[in-house]
Order: structure tokens, then sequence, then C-alpha cells
């Protein structure tokens, strides 16, 4: 399947730039920015230029390339003590995508098993073959969680809801919760997604029904507040949504309204897909309540594409996302497969199968 844009590409060899499609512009522009300094990758994964937790966690590998790739003529040490300065300053940018840590932890793990005497050029090498590693791998599973979610749509076609945007523009590769729906379309299902726009930061209606649109899959584009009304009208045969962690025994955190839309479903027998890697699970993480939650600018609330939609002063609670408990979830859907009614147990299962825990 040909993508018509890349979300993230590493251009040229060394010294080299991470580009990335400056998602805060869609869908009026699209522009690509070249990223040469650290800071501008802090800013760029702050500012949500570059989003999804798989995408972030692709964006962060490369910037620890792009925060040491002046060193690689310097002395080992020199690329070493950089490096304690610029993975915390990654892994800082945003708190809830564990994509993010997980990627930068590997590219570290991976210059550790080097050897001491390694010169400041293998290690910088290193840490970019480990990066278009990351983002070879995240093209492969995306294209695995397809496969077997599209495995879930009867062939006759299906009507499906997704939140957020959880496609190509989330990853390095077809997306997560979008790449069954890319998988379907191209085996000749006949599909129809509802897209809620998702507020604040509008993630639904500026980038899923966007690249939705630009694939030639039908999306009709409704605001948050239809979605519990247009599960219980019959509209809608099944939801796919990403996720940004998910806990240990199972709980899914993904962007804010998720947990609402799971309810719904629930409530209407509706079945509550969750697609994700591996890379986004959180062993660390018991449950939901172990997931740090972002909270972003009031503004993003206070402000929206029409100028004020609310008094300059308000208080504003801005969480970017909340738990859908694990008992909502009909199936997460991975690179390994689909697993049915997540649990403890279930769960630990598949990291282990995976390699994730021993
Ligand atoms: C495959 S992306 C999965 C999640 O990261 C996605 O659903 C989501 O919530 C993204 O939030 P965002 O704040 O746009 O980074």
């Amino acid at each position: 399947m040909q993508l018509p844009f890349s979300t993230l590409s590493w251009q040229g060899e060394l010294p080299g730039a991470l580009r990335l499609l400056d998602q805060t512009l869609l869908p009026a522009q699209e522009v690509y920015i070249d990223l040469v300094r650290l800071d501008d990758v802090v800013d760029a994964i702050q500012r949500l230029a570059v989003r999804g937790a798989p995408a972030i966690g692709c964006s962060a590998a490369y910037g620890l390339v792009v925060g040491v790739q002046d060193l690689v003529d310097d002395s080992t040490a020199a690329v070493r003590a950089r490096l304690g300065t610029v993975a915390p300053a990654l892994i800082a940018a945003r708190p809830t995508a564990v994509n993010l840590e997980w990627a930068v932890r590997r590219v570290l793990a991976r210059l550790d098993a080097l050897p001491a005497d390694a010169s400041g050029r293998l290690l910088v090498e290193t840490a970019l073959a480990e990066a278009r590693a990351i983002e070879a791998e995240d093209v492969e599973q995306c294209l695995a969680m397809g496969r077997h979610g599209a495995g879930l749509l009867p062939r006759e076609g299906a009507r499906l809801l997704t939140h957020c945007n959880a496609g190509a523009l989330a990853t390095a590769g077809i997306g997560t919760a979008l790449a069954p729906m890319y998988t379907a379309h191209d085996q000749g299902v006949p599909l129809m997604v509802y897209a809620d726009e998702t507020r604040p930061l509008l993630q639904g209606a500026r980038i899923t029904s966007w690249e939705l649109t630009r694939a030639g899959i039908p999306v009709t584009l409704i605001t948050d507040g239809m979605s519990a009304s247009v599960i219980g009208s019959g509209r809608v045969d099944a939801i796919f949504v990403g996720s940004d962690r998910v806990a240990r025994n199972g709980d899914v955190c993904n962007k804010i309204g998720t947990y609402a839309v799971a309810l719904a479903a629930r409530a209407h027998g509706i079945p509550f897909y969750v697609v994700a890697p591996l890379s986004t699970f959180d062993p660390e993480s018991r449950t939901g309540a172990d997931i740090p939650i972002e909270e972003r600018d009031p503004d993003e609330v206070r402000a929206g594409a029409l100028g004020a939609v609310a008094p300059s002063g308000v208080a504003v609670y801005n969480p970017a996302f909340d738990v859908t408990p694990a008992e909502l979830v009909t199936a997460l859907v991975t690179e390994r497969g689909v697993l049915e009614r997540p649990n403890l147990e279930r769960v630990e299962g598949l990291l282990r199968e995976g390699g994730r825990i021993a």
C-alpha cells in the first residue's frame, strides 16, 4: 500500500535531519519540516507536529541521533555524556505515550551493548541504525495489525467508528486502528467510517478525515457529543481505536473521550477493539491508574478553530487522555494477533510470548 504522504523519515546519512509532516497545519497545508536540533525535535513532539504513540517513538529514536550527531568525530565519552542529557529531554517531552520512552531506552540499550572502546562515530552510526530498525519494524507491525484487525470485519462490509487519529499519521506505517480499515479496503470490503472530531485539538476532524478521504475510504465526521447517539441508533457495527499505553491488566489509555465511546459501545452491544503494537504495552503500569495522564494548556480548550469559544479566564481542566477499563475492551489487536477479553493473565501471556517480560 503506497501512502501519498510521509509522516516521518530520516533524510541523508550523517549528519542528517528528521523530516516530519507538520500535522498542526493539516488539513489546510501539507508542509514538511527538517529538524537538525534537539530542541526542535522536543518542540515538534510537544506541539503535536508529530503525534500518535508509535510516531512519537520513532521520532524520539531519531531525536537521539539529532542530539548527538555533531559529535560523530568525537570520543565515546563525549557521545555518552551528551546522551545523558538528550535522552531525558526526549523522554520528558510527553508523558503518556509509552512508545516514546520505550524507543529511547531501546536505542540506549543497543549503545550500552557496544564495546567500551567503540568510537564516537560507531555510537552515532549505531543509534541511527537502531532508529531505522524501530521505524522499519513499526511499518511491518502496522501491516500485521491491519491483517489481524481486518479479519474481524464481515466480508460484506462494515460501518465503523474511531476516535482521535490512530492512522498512518500516528505511525511510520499504515496506522494501528486505521490499519484494518486500509487492509479491508484493499481487499475490496466496503467500509464507511464515523470519525469523532476529537476536541480540543481535532485530530479526528483535521487528520483522520483527511487521511481516510485521501485513501478513498468514505468517512463521516461527527462531533464527540454525537457518538453515543450514533452508536445507539444502530449506525455502527464496531469501534476501532488506538492506544497510548496499555497497562498490564489490559486497561487502555487513549485520547480523552475514548472511555465515553467504550461505555456507549458496551451499552449497545457493539464490539470495542483496541489496536496497538507491543511497544505500546507497559509492563510497569499494573493498571490504568498507574498511567501518567498528560494535562495540556487550558488555552487549547478556551480557543478553537473559530477563535475564542470561552471567556478568556475561565477555569479549564484539559487532560489529553483517559483510561478505558479492560472489561470494556472486546479484544486487543496487536502484531501478534487478536487477544479477546484482555485481563492480567492474558496480557502477561502476550507480553511473555513477545519477549517484553520474562
Ligand atoms: C496509533 S496512535 C494511538 C494513540 O496515540 C492515538 O489514539 C492518540 O490518542 C494520539 O493522541 P495525540 O495527542 O494526538 O498524540
